[in-house]
């Protein structure tokens, strides 16, 4: 994704709320000797998985819901995952797209078993209704049509998803300019690269095209590890836990330094210890770290995004 890692760059070109500090970064790399811990996909055991279509729909609709769940203390990402794959083991038929077409709020939660109603859940009712429609209209019905015309290019795919679905159009202004992050259209290629273990709709000759997800997990684990700097009202905000507003300087830099940060540690990787380590690899190893420790303490943007 070019316009993702380009524009990142040009974000922690300029940024003053937020640094990537390039010390920590070879500090890091040094200290695991450019051997990021393998984590497999679904280490958690969540997600559903049957090795076909249905497989795909299932990820598709979870990453059109892959976003801000820390409003409710009690809910994770790891509840919207399991809860669809219950709701799809218990009826195969869930999650085709008439029926995205019509879920209620009161119905989604009942779908995902959630007793009280989800943090921006209006939007998520909006978001499955938009899936459902444009998956119809254009693709059969089938998010594993879209995936197929895709040719097996990250790159096209994403290109395809942002196109149709304007749920996924993850983007800021940031001092005039356009700042591409697409959280959850990355990763959607990620998720189907992860189950599909790189074979049937896993397969992308481009995978490595692919940067981080810029959620609020990582960049909470970067800060934690040295490498993101936060000037003092960003820090102080943040430990505080007071809302960072979408769209502003500071949410931008957060994320766009976390995309910046992370590419400089895989070149610095691959250069030095003679690797071909995707930034995916290192995502899902920052990731896990972060949702372990409970002590970390996020940025809080409401956001459709992440
Ligand atoms: N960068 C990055 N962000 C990720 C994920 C995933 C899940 N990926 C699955 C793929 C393989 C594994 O087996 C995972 O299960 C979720 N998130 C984000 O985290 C936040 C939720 O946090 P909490 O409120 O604590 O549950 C929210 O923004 C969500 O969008 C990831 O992989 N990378």
């Amino acid at each position: 994704m070019e316009a993702v890692r380009a524009s990142a760059a040009w974000v922690a070109s300029r940024s003053s709320h937020v640094k990537v500090d390039m010390l920590e970064v070879e500090k890091v790399v040094d200290k695991i000797q450019g051997n990021v811990p393998k984590v497999e996909w679904d280490f958690e055991g969540i997600h559903y998985f049957d090795d076909g279509p249905l497989t795909v729909q299932y990820l598709f609709v979870l990453d059109a819901l892959n976003f801000c769940f820390w409003p409710d203390k009690d809910l994770s990402y790891d509840h919207l995952a399991s809860g669809l794959k219950l709701a799809l083991e218990k009826d195969k038929t869930a999650l085709d797209a008439d029926r995205l077409q019509s879920y209620t709020g009161p119905q989604l939660r009942q779908l995902l078993n959630w007793p009280r109603p989800l943090p921006i859940e209006e939007e998520r009712v909006r978001l499955l209704h938009e899936v459902g429609m444009e998956l119809e209209r254009s693709f059969g019905g089938e998010a594993a049509n879209l995936v197929k015309s895709a040719g097996n290019s990250a790159a096209t795919l994403i290109e395809l998803i942002t196109r149709h679905f304007p749920g996924f159009r993850d983007h800021s202004l940031y001092k005039g300019h356009q700042v591409f992050l697409y959280k959850r259209a990355q990763i959607f290629v990620a998720d189907l690269w992860g189950a599909f273990k790189g074979q049937n709709y896993g397969e992308f000759h481009d995978i490595k095209s692919i940067t981080i997800f810029a959620d609020y997990i990582v960049p909470a684990v970067l800060r934690e590890l040295g490498i993101l700097k936060y000037g003092s009202n960003l820090s102080c905000s943040i430990d505080s836990s007071s809302e960072i507003v979408p769209g502003s300087e500071e949410e931008v830099e957060i994320r766009a330094c976390s995309v910046y940060a992370v590419e400089k540690m895989r070149e610095l990787i691959n250069k030095k210890f003679g690797k071909q380590l995707l930034s995916i690899d290192i995502d899902l190893w920052l990731w896990s770290c972060g949702v372990q420790n409970m002590a970390l303490s996020h940025h809080r943007t409401l956001s459709i995004y992440y």
